[in-house]
């Protein structure tokens, strides 16, 4: 027997649909993603946690999910809300299928909801929490948020540091829940990788002798790590650094930027974005909810390299004098366009580059 279930927005409008996946009521920031076709990835982007996904892909599943495609072992979402699920994917690396794999992972799901008036909602009104809930007597009357002790990151972030084989340059990645294809795209260009936890000192990261660090994608506020932000200026200051996403708001903020919340977000994979250098337009993939002001950016020493051409939003930023950048989209792609890749390999060339310097 199907199970109907709701989406409860914190505005009180409610959407009736069914479950699928884990029947346990959950809570998070309601947000979209406009991809056509990555949603395994999208599924496992730990940078997801505490949201509420809606797909605006009217049917969703019917590739199945495969045994590769995974970002993360975690799943650190709250829930997944579909127009339509396909139950009979075609795919010849398909293993199982999309509610079979929501079952699996306990991720609570609801689909044949008209996902569209619900982005239409959230697109006027600005992003919101919501509930997935079964029943929806006495609801509006509960909280929309689960308090929580810890910051997100925490949750997703490594507990030890782990290291990945490979050649030269060495490059630590600073874990706010990183993507696996970030690691895999500088293991491909002959990287070896060390994952470190996002509370790293300075000290343990320098005691590993990287020749470039990375900060990652990741979850939530950037703000809400800001005890953080003395360590990864020290690091900008002495390693080549790249922040992808959250990373990069965090570069920013360490050096005395500001970052603000955007009305619903980029969550995609067709954002072009402009490099104002060569005015070429970009095509990228995108997760993001916060941006970092490009007026508070002169305060800094960065520059801003990209902004996105739909809004303006500062998307890429460059130091004047150090060799430190860092970009709001996704070079790493999965899910969405390759396009970028050439950012993770001209950060590779800069750490090379600057390895010489060095020596
Ligand atoms: N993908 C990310 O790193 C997201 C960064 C941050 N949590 C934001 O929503 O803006």
């Amino acid at each position: 027997m199907k199970e109907k279930g709701y989406l409860l927005l914190e505005n009180g409008v409610f959407f009736e649909g069914v479950r699928v996946g884990s029947t346990q009521d959950m809570t998070g920031e309601v947000v979209f993603n406009t991809s056509m076709t990555g949603y395994q990835e999208i599924l496992t982007d730990p940078s997801y946690a505490d949201q509420i996904i809606v797909f605006c892909y009217p049917l969703i599943g019917n590739y199945g999910i495969n045994d590769v495609d995974g970002e993360s072992e975690i799943h650190a979402l709250s829930g997944a809300v579909f127009g339509e699920a396909c139950d009979i994917p075609s795919h010849y690396e398909s293993q199982s299928s999309l509610v079979d794999y929501l079952n699996k992972y306990n991720i609570s799901g609801l689909v044949n909801i008209d996902t569209r008036a619900l982005v239409k909602i959230i697109r006027k009104e600005g992003t919101m929490r919501g509930k997935i809930v079964s029943s929806i007597h006495e609801q509006v009357a509960k909280p929309f948020f689960t308090h929580k002790q810890h910051t997100l990151v925490e949750e997703v972030s490594v507990k030890s540091s782990v290291y990945f084989e490979g050649g030269s340059p060495h490059i630590v990645i600073v874990d706010y829940g990183y993507k696996k294809s970030i690691r895999t795209s500088l293991q491909a260009e002959g990287c070896r990788v060390t994952v470190v936890p996002y509370s790293s000192s300075y000290e343990w990261i320098s005691s590993l002798n990287p020749d470039g660090v990375l900060f990652s994608n990741g979850p939530g506020n950037p703000e809400e790590l800001s005890y953080y932000y003395p360590t990864i200026k020290k690091l900008s200051e002495s390693y080549p650094c790249l922040g992808i996403c959250l990373g990069h708001q965090l570069l920013a903020l360490s050096h005395g930027a500001s970052t603000t919340k955007l009305h619903y977000g980029h969550r995609g994979g067709n954002h072009p974005v402009k490099n104002l250098k060569t005015n070429k337009v970009y095509i990228t993939s995108q997760n993001h909810g916060y941006e970092v002001m490009e007026s508070s950016l002169v305060h800094t020493s960065f520059t801003a390299t990209h902004l996105n051409v739909n809004d303006r939003t500062v998307e890429g930023m460059v130091h004047t004098r150090l060799p430190v950048l860092g970009v709001q989209f996704h070079p790493e792609a999965h899910a969405g366009p390759s396009d970028t890749s050439f950012i993770l390999k001209e950060f590779i060339q800069l750490v090379k580059e600057n390895a010489h310097a060095a020596s």
